[in-house]
């Protein structure tokens, strides 16, 4: 027989861990204990039918539902083992650590060197203009717009074309250095040539950082995540490597979701 498995375990191994958290929006209960463990160096895809809780997850990790006024969270939730919820943690300090990338590409009105450069600057990462240059380049060749942008840095970031500038906003949160990346349908405002472009760059960026992306395709969750977590009304129902919960499911309502059933 299979012995018991120790939670305290499997949050050991975790980058990101979610014990027993639960949030409320005033009277509506919109997320019901969730256990999840988010690991290093991979990408997992929150999927499940809309409303069922997906973005409050995602937002719980970087403590966005603070700013909802009436977002009430509850349960464990840690990085690298420390609970971000902790009333002594610097939310500010978190925010770097944990970069987002939005469902509509969000530069500031800008140039597309201080969007990159914005980060660094608030958070004294570099000591010299030179410095500073050093990580606006590194970031925006991290996010392969380097190429399209190299000699157009002083224009607008607003300027770029939709896909252009979601690479940008990756840019952004990659600047600060951030461990985890988090992105709510980040291609869902972009034709399939800038999709294909920026599920490539989660692959490559997804050895050095803990990718979470939140999205409505089936198909995108497939081609770039390699664990996937479904949603139903609020409840985790099932995780796993992604290829097992696309072909072989444990619970009927996974199948019932990737065969198209409901959603
Ligand atoms: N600011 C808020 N105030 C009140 N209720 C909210 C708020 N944000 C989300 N909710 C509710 O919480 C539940 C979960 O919403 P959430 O946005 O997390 O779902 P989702 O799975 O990301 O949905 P979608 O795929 O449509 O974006 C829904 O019932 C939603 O209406």
């Amino acid at each position: 027989m299979n012995s018991p498995v120790n939670p305290r375990a499997i949050e050991g191994r975790a980058k990101i861990s979610a014990r027993g958290l639960n949030v409320h929006y005033a009277e509506k209960h919109a997320l019901h204990s969730v256990d999840l463990d988010i690991h290093s160096g991979e990408v997992t895809a929150l999927i499940g039918p809309s409303g069922c809780g997906k973005s409050t997850f995602l937002r719980c990790i970087n403590r966005m539902n603070d700013m909802v006024e009436t977002a009430r969270v509850s349960g464990r939730l840690t990085i690298d083992g420390a609970d971000i919820y902790d009333r002594g943690l610097d939310v500010v300090q978190l925010r770097a650590r944990v970069g987002m990338v939005f469902q509509k590409p969000n530069p500031f009105p800008k140039s597309i060197y201080d969007n990159v450069a914005y980060g660094p600057r608030i958070h004294g990462l570099a000591r010299d203009q030179e410095e500073l240059d050093e990580i606006v380049m590194t970031s925006l060749e991290k996010a392969g717009l380097l190429g399209e942008v190299k000699d157009r840095l002083t224009e607008s970031g607003t300027g770029l074309s939709g896909g252009q500038q979601q690479r940008l906003c990756i840019a952004r949160a990659i600047a600060v250095g951030p461990e985890v990346i988090l992105m709510d349908e980040p291609c869902s405002a972009l034709d399939p040539i800038a999709t294909a472009k920026v599920e490539e760059l989660i692959d490559e960026l997804r050895d050095n950082y803990t990718i979470v992306i939140v999205t409505h395709s089936m198909q995108q969750a497939a081609r770039v995540s390699q664990r996937t977590a479904f949603f139903h009304l609020g409840k985790l129902i099932e995780v796993g490597d992604t290829e097992q919960i696309f072909t072989n499911p444990q619970q009927p309502l996974t199948q019932g979701y990737i065969t198209g059933r409901f959603g």
